[in-house]
C-alpha cells in the first residue's frame, strides 16, 4: 500500500521540478539582460517573485529571491543567511544564469564565491543532472584549503539539491577509492595538478559531458605555475561549455584568456571605478624596519595586540616554522599557530578551523594569502615584502571581509623602498599610511632567542635554514627594483643572523648552486662580498642604537596610548591607529625612515661561544659557560689539550712536507735521466754504432761534462744525505742502462 504512495509522491515532485525548470528557462530567456549591460542596482527592490507567465527582467534586482533560481537554491541561500546580493553578485549572476562566460573581478571578501556557486548549481539543476551523468562541473582552485572552503559553500547553498560532489586535493593517499568514485561525482572542486592526475591515471575518467568550468583566483591559475596542467585540462574537456573566471586581481593577458577559450565573455569589474583596490573598511599601514629589527618589531606588535586575531605573513616555510617555534618558547601571552604547504591537508584544515574560532596569531606562508575566508581577522601583518602589488592585495584581503573592519601592517626594509613607492603610486589605488614606531618601547629579543637556541640545538639548525631561505626567497624574486640582495651590506646579513639568535652567520651556498637563474640575476649579487663577509662571526653591540630611541613616537602603531578605564579593546586599537592625523599619512613625500641602520661592531676575532647572555638577575654571562654549568662542572675549554693537539698537527705536517720534497726530487731526477739517455742514443746514432765510447767530439765531451755537472748538481744536496745516497744509486743505474743500450745497438 505504501509503495505506490511513495511512487506517486516522487512522481509529483518530479513533475513539480519539471514545471519549475520550464518556468525558470522561460524566465531566464525572456528577462535576461542584454550582453555587455552593466547591471547597476535599482534604488528599490524589483518587486515580488513572478508567477507563471510573468517574466520580469532580473538584471537589476538586489535580492536573491528576485532571481530566476530554483526553490531549493533559494532555500539553501536563506538557510545559510544570504538574502541580499553583493555588488559582484548583482553584476555577475544575471549574466551567468543565462549561460554567458564571465571574466569577473571584485575586491577581496566581496562575495565572488557565491557569484559562481549559484550559477553552477542552477545549471546542473535545470539540466536535470543525475549521478549517471557524471562530471558536470569542475572548479579549479590554486590551493587545497581554498578548494575545501569552496566545497563548503556549495554544500550550504546546495543542501536541498541531490547532486554529488567531491574535493580532490592533497596527497595521493586514498587515490584508489577516489579513482573508483570520481566518475560518479557531479561537481569536482580540485587543484589543477590533482585533476590532471585523474586524466592521466584513472581509467575511463570522463569529462566529455562537462557543462561548466570555473577558475577561482583565475589570474593565479592561468599564471605560469599552473600552465602545463591547465593546458592539459583544457585539452580534455569539451569546447562548448560555460566558463567563469573570478579573482580580486584579474588577468589582463589576452593570451591567457585565449587558452581557456572564453566565448564572447562578459567583463565584469565592479570596483573598477572605485577609489581604492582594497576594501574601504581596511586601514593600511606601512613601517620602515631594518632587516635585523623585524623580529623585534613583530614580537613587540604581538605583545601589544594580545586580544587581536592576527595573520603574520613570512616568505618561506622555514621562516614560518622558526618564528613560530621561537615565539612559542618565548610565550607572548596569546595562542600561536602556524600554517604552510608542507603540512598535511587534514592538519591545515584543522588549523584553519581552529583559527576561525579562536583569537590567536597565525604565522603563515602565502598559502593562506588567497581566497581564505577566516572570520574576524583583526590584523594582517606582512613581515616579509610581498612579491608584487597583487600579492599585497590578496594578503591584506584576509581581513576587512564583507563590510567588516580590519587593519593591515607591512614591514619594509629601507632597501625595499621601491615597494613603498609602488604601493603609494596612484594607479595602485592603495591608501596606505606610513607610521613610525615608538622605538624606546621596542622590545629587543635577540638575546632571548639566542638563549632558546642554546637550549634547543635543533632550533639553531632551523634558524640557520630560516636565514638562508629568506635570502634565497629575496634572491629569487623577479622584481629586482624591490628585491636586490646587493643592496644589503655584509654587516646587515650578519646582524640579521644575530637577530635570529644565531651565533655565527650561516654561509649562503645556494648562490653558486642555483639552477634556472639567469646570469644577469647572478650578477646582481656581489658574491665575493657576501661570501667573504658571511664567514665571519659578527656581534651586535648590546646597546640599542641611539637614533632608534630618538624617534618621534606620535605616529605609533605598535604602542597604544594608555586606554581610559572604560574603553574596550577595539577603542584602544582605534586610538593607536588614529593618532592625530598628520603629514605622515599618504601624502608623505619620500620615504620616512624611523630607524637608522643599527650600528654594528664586527668582531671577527671574537672566539665563538662568547655571545653575551644574561642570567635571571640580568647579569651578563657567556652562554656557553652557562650551558656548561648545566651539563657538568668541568671547564668546557681544555687549553692544554688544544695545544697538545696543535703540536701533533704540526709534527704531522712537517713529516708530510719532507716526504713531498723527496718525492718531487725523485721525479725530477728520473726526467733528467730519460733526457740524458735520449741524448746519448742520438749521439751514438750520429757517430755510428759500435764506435768507442770515448771517441766523441769536443762538443760531445763538453755536453757530457755539462751533463755530469748537472748530475753532480742533483747529487749535491748537502742538506740531504739520503738524496746523495739516492744519487749514487742513480749513477749506477745510469751506467747500467747505457751498457744495455750499447749492447742493443751492437
Ligand atoms: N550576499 C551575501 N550576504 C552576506 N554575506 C555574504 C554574501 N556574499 C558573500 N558573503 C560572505 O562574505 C565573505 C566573503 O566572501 P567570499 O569568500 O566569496 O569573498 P571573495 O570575493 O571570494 O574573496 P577573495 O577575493 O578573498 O577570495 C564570506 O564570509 C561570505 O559568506
Amino acid at each position: 500500500m505504501r509503495r505506490p504512495q511513495r511512487r506517486v509522491a516522487a512522481k509529483q515532485t518530479r513533475l513539480r521540478e519539471v514545471d519549475e525548470i520550464r518556468l525558470l528557462n522561460e524566465w531566464i530567456d525572456a528577462g535576461k539582460p542584454l550582453p555587455r549591460t552593466k547591471l547597476l542596482p535599482p534604488s528599490k527592490s524589483a518587486g515580488p517573485v513572478p508567477t507563471a507567465g510573468e517574466h520580469p527582467e532580473y538584471g537589476a534586482c538586489t535580492l536573491f529571491d528576485e532571481l530566476p533560481l530554483s526553490q531549493k537554491t533559494k532555500d539553501g541561500l536563506r538557510k545559510a543567511g544570504f538574502t541580499e546580493m553583493s555588488e559582484i553578485q548583482r553584476a555577475a549572476l544575471p549574466h551567468a544564469l543565462c549561460g554567458r562566460d564571465i571574466l569577473g573581478a571584485a575586491k577581496t571578501g566581496s562575495g565572488k564565491t557565491l557569484a559562481f556557486v549559484i550559477p553552477l548549481i542552477e545549471k546542473l539543476y535545470r539540466e536535470r543532472w543525475g549521478p549517471e551523468d557524471g562530471v558536470g562541473c569542475i572548479i579549479l582552485s590554486p590551493t587545497n584549503d581554498l578548494a575545501g572552503q569552496i566545497f563548503e559553500v556549495i554544500k550550504k547553498v546546495g543542501q536541498f539539491h541531490n547532486f554529488s560532489g567531491g574535493v580532490i586535493v592533497g596527497k595521493r593517499k586514498g587515490i584508489e577509492i577516489e579513482k573508483e568514485r570520481v566518475n560518479s561525482l557531479n561537481i569536482l572542486v580540485c587543484t589543477p595538478g590533482r585533476l590532471v592526475q585523474h586524466f592521466n591515471e584513472t581509467a575511463n575518467f570522463d569529462c566529455s559531458q562537462l557543462q561548466l568550468l570555473v577558475l577561482d583566483e583565475a589570474d593565479q591559475i592561468l599564471d605560469h605555475g599552473f600552465r602545463n596542467q591547465v593546458d592539459a585540462i583544457i585539452s580534455q574537456i569539451p569546447k562548448v561549455r560555460q566558463t567563469l573566471l573570478f579573482s580580486a586581481t584579474q588577468t589582463k593577458s589576452v593570451k591567457d584568456l585565449a587558452r581557456v577559450s572564453l566565448r564572447d565573455p562578459e567583463y565584469i569589474s565592479v570596483h573598477e571605478e572605485a577609489r581604492t583596490a582594497t576594501p574601504d573598511t581596511l586601514e593600511q599601514y606601512a613601517m620602515i624596519v631594518p632587516l635585523e629589527q623585524k623580529l623585534n618589531m613583530l614580537w613587540s606588535f604581538i605583545k601589544r595586540h594580545l586580544n587581536s586575531k592576527t595573520i603574520v605573513f613570512l616568505s618561506s616555510v622555514k621562516q614560518v616554522k622558526f618564528v613560530y617555534e621561537i615565539f612559542k618558547k618565548l610565550r607572548p601571552g596569546i595562542p600561536l599557530k602556524c600554517m604552510h604547504g608542507r603540512m598535511k591537508h587534514v592538519v591545515q584544515q584543522a588549523i584553519v578551523a581552529d583559527f576561525n574560532e579562536a583569537t590567536s596569531v597565525l604565522f603563515s606562508t602565502d598559502i593562506t594569502s588567497r581566497g581564505l575566508d577566516i572570520k574576524n581577522v583583526d590584523w594582517v601583518v606582512q613581515v616579509d615584502c610581498p612579491e608584487n602589488i597583487d600579492n599585497y592585495i590578496h594578503r591584506v584581503g584576509r581581513t576587512a571581509r564583507y563590510n567588516k573592519k580590519g587593519k593591515s601592517l607591512i614591514f619594509l626594509c629601507p632597501e625595499e623602498e621601491a615597494m613603498l613607492e609602488k604601493l603609494k603610486a596612484t594607479e595602485s589605488k592603495i591608501p596606505i599610511h606610513i607610521r613610525k614606531p615608538k622605538a624606546e618601547q621596542l622590545e629587543q629579543i635577540s638575546q632571548s632567542i639566542a638563549s632558546v637556541l642554546v637550549k634547543f640545538p635543533n632550533l639553531q639548525e632551523l634558524g640557520k635554514r630560516a636565514f638562508v631561505t629568506y635570502l634565497k626567497a629575496v634572491y629569487l624574486q623577479k622584481d629586482k627594483k624591490v628585491f636586490n640582495l646587493s643592496r644589503f651590506s655584509a654587516e646587515q646579513f650578519a646582524a640579521y643572523a644575530a637577530s635570529l639568535g644565531l651565533p655565527v652567520t650561516p654561509k649562503i651556498r645556494f648562490i653558486s648552486h642555483k639552477k634556472n637563474v639567469s646570469k644577469k640575476d647572478m650578477e646582481d649579487i656581489d658574491m665575493k662580498q657576501m661570501k667573504s663577509s658571511l664567514e665571519h662571526e659578527v656581534t651586535i653591540t648590546p646597546k640599542i642604537n641611539i637614533d632608534l630611541t630618538l624617534c618621534d613616537g606620535d605616529d605609533d602603531i605598535l604602542y597604544p596610548k594608555k586606554p581610559t578605564a572604560d574603553a574596550n579593546m577595539d577603542d584602544r586599537l582605534d586610538d593607536v591607529l588614529h593618532p592625530k592625523e598628520s603629514a605622515t599619512d599618504t601624502n608623505v613625500t619620500g620615504l620616512e625612515r624611523p630607524f637608522k641602520k643599527k650600528k654594528l661592531k664586527i668582531n671577527v676575532n671574537r672566539p665563538s661561544g662568547t655571545r653575551v647572555k644574561y642570567d635571571d638577575e640580568g647579569n651578563a654571562i657567556p652562554p656557553l659557560a652557562s650551558v656548561a654549568e648545566e651539563v657538568s662542572l668541568e671547564p668546557v675549554v681544555h687549553k692544554d689539550k688544544i695545544s697538545q693537539r696543535y703540536a701533533e698537527m704540526l709534527r704531522e705536517m712537517q713529516k708530510h712536507d719532507k716526504e713531498d720534497k723527496l718525492e718531487h726530487k725523485k721525479t725530477l731526477r728520473e726526467k733528467k735521466l730519460q733526457k740524458k739517455m735520449k741524448l746519448k742514443r742520438k749521439r751514438q746514432e750520429d757517430t755510428g754504432a759500435g764506435s768507442e765510447e770515448d771517441s766523441g767530439s769536443e762538443s760531445d765531451r763538453g755536453q757530457d761534462t755539462a751533463n755530469k755537472g748537472k748530475k753532480r748538481y742533483f747529487n749535491s744536496d748537502d742538506e740531504d744525505n739520503d738524496a746523495a745516497k739516492d744519487g749514487d744509486v742513480l749513477a749506477q743505474q745510469e751506467a747500467l742502462a747505457l751498457k744495455l743500450l750499447s749492447n742493443m745497438h751492437s
